[in-house]
């Protein structure tokens, strides 16, 4: 059965892969020998954009990755390195220590929050506005689709996503309450790279500050002195109950399936990307050398609008694999694709579920992003 699905998900891939190729011009994460090439392609704002590098190691050829498809299951902190680190083009051209600066301004982006102050990744509610309520008929449409496809996929070797996870009731308790957080202190602001210029997204994180400077790990922000929020227990659980997910899945897929070692989050980096938002390929690699070594999983929460996601054992973009991560998916990488470069080269606009975009929830039109690790 292992083999059936190898070989459906293979020609899925390459099918993808062509496509995706064509969209690559204006991903610009890359690197390498076809700067050139690229360079005619650039718009002129990928021009002045970052590649983002997330430094790291590399495993399997892409082409033996394989897809199998199970359907119905639902203090003090010594700085260390973690290579989550964006590199502009020009400052990059592929060097290994690329950096964030940190800067308060914000990407605009329709409905968005004004260059300074918190960034609120839902829209506030205008006083005096009646309230519309969704028909029935929508929510039951939605109700239908979450129903639908709860599924776990075997991505590659340690690489596991989880469809449908998160119900709709979860993926509005996570948007209230990183909205929360990310409007409060240490919450959202918008990186940037060394050099100035800026990531596509907005970024906070919790439990433990990332640097994107240092590359380091600390317990407070070095450009405001913010302490970063803890992890809310129902975020934790989440993560758990993912994890049991993915260990039972593997268990029962096959026999000899690499296990995904277990983790308790002590990290938890939150990405808000608008419509435009995008990341270049990198590698998360500043964790512990314990963590890094012993392989815990980063356990990642897609919520809004959908995204195409790469990924790939080189940091080269043509050579990666794309999947679609929606609303409600959970990806986890971990063990032996640990060391993945992966990167987010674009967002589907209008594809978040009604109940997030609605006149409750306003979350802005976008991706919320959560990758939980350990230290
Ligand atoms: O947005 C995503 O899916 C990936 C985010 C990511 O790779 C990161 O924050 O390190
Ligand atoms: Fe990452």
């Amino acid at each position: 059965m292992l083999r059936a699905l190898n070989a459906t998900s293979s020609s899925s891939f390459s099918k993808l892969f062509v496509s995706h190729s064509t969209l690559l011009c204006f991903f610009h994460l890359s690197i390498s020998s076809n700067s050139k090439k690229m360079e005619e392609h650039r718009t002129p704002s990928a021009v002045q954009t970052n590649i983002e590098s997330r430094s790291g190691r590399q495993s399997a050829s892409l082409s033996k990755s394989s897809l199998k498809t199970k359907v119905g299951q639902s203090s003090s902190l010594s700085p260390s390195r973690r290579s989550r680190s964006p590199q502009s083009v020009e400052s990059q051209r592929m060097q290994t220590s690329p950096k964030r600066a940190i800067g308060a301004s914000q990407e605009k982006s329709p409905g968005s929050e004004s260059e300074e102050g918190p960034f609120d990744i839902c829209i506030p509610a205008i006083k005096g506005l009646v309230k519309l309520n969704k028909s029935i008929l929508v929510l039951n449409r939605e109700k239908r689709k979450e129903l639908k496809c709860p599924a776990e996929q075997y991505l590659r070797p340690g690489m596991v996503l989880l469809k449908k996870f998160l119900g709709h009731m979860d993926q509005v308790k996570i948007v209230n309450k990183c909205r929360e957080l990310g409007i409060g202190s240490g919450g959202f602001y918008r990186p940037g790279y060394r050099d100035g210029a800026k990531l596509h997204l907005q970024m906070m994180c919790l439990g433990k500050d990332w640097n994107p400077e240092s590359r380091l790990y600390d317990k407070s922000r070095s450009f405001d002195g913010a302490v970063p929020p803890e992890i809310p227990e129902e975020l934790r659980k989440l993560v758990d109950r993912a994890l049991n997910t993915s260990h039972k899945f593997l268990r029962e897929l096959a026999e000899n399936v690499e296990e995904i070692p277990n983790m308790s989050p002590d990290i938890c980096v939150v990405n808000f990307y608008s419509n435009s938002g995008r990341l270049g390929l990198h590698q998360d690699r500043d964790e512990s050398e314990e963590s890094l070594k012993k392989g815990l999983p980063v356990v990642s929460f897609s919520i809004g609008d959908s995204a195409e996601f790469l990924y790939s054992d080189v940091r080269d973009v043509d050579k990666a694999k794309k999947v679609m991560l929606e609303s409600g998916d959970v990806l986890i990488f971990g063990g032996h694709a640990r060391h993945i470069f992966h990167g987010v080269p674009c967002i589907k606009p209008n594809t978040a579920p009604e109940i997030l975009v609605d006149e409750t929830t306003k979350l802005r039109p976008g991706r919320l992003n959560l990758t939980f690790r350990q230290y």
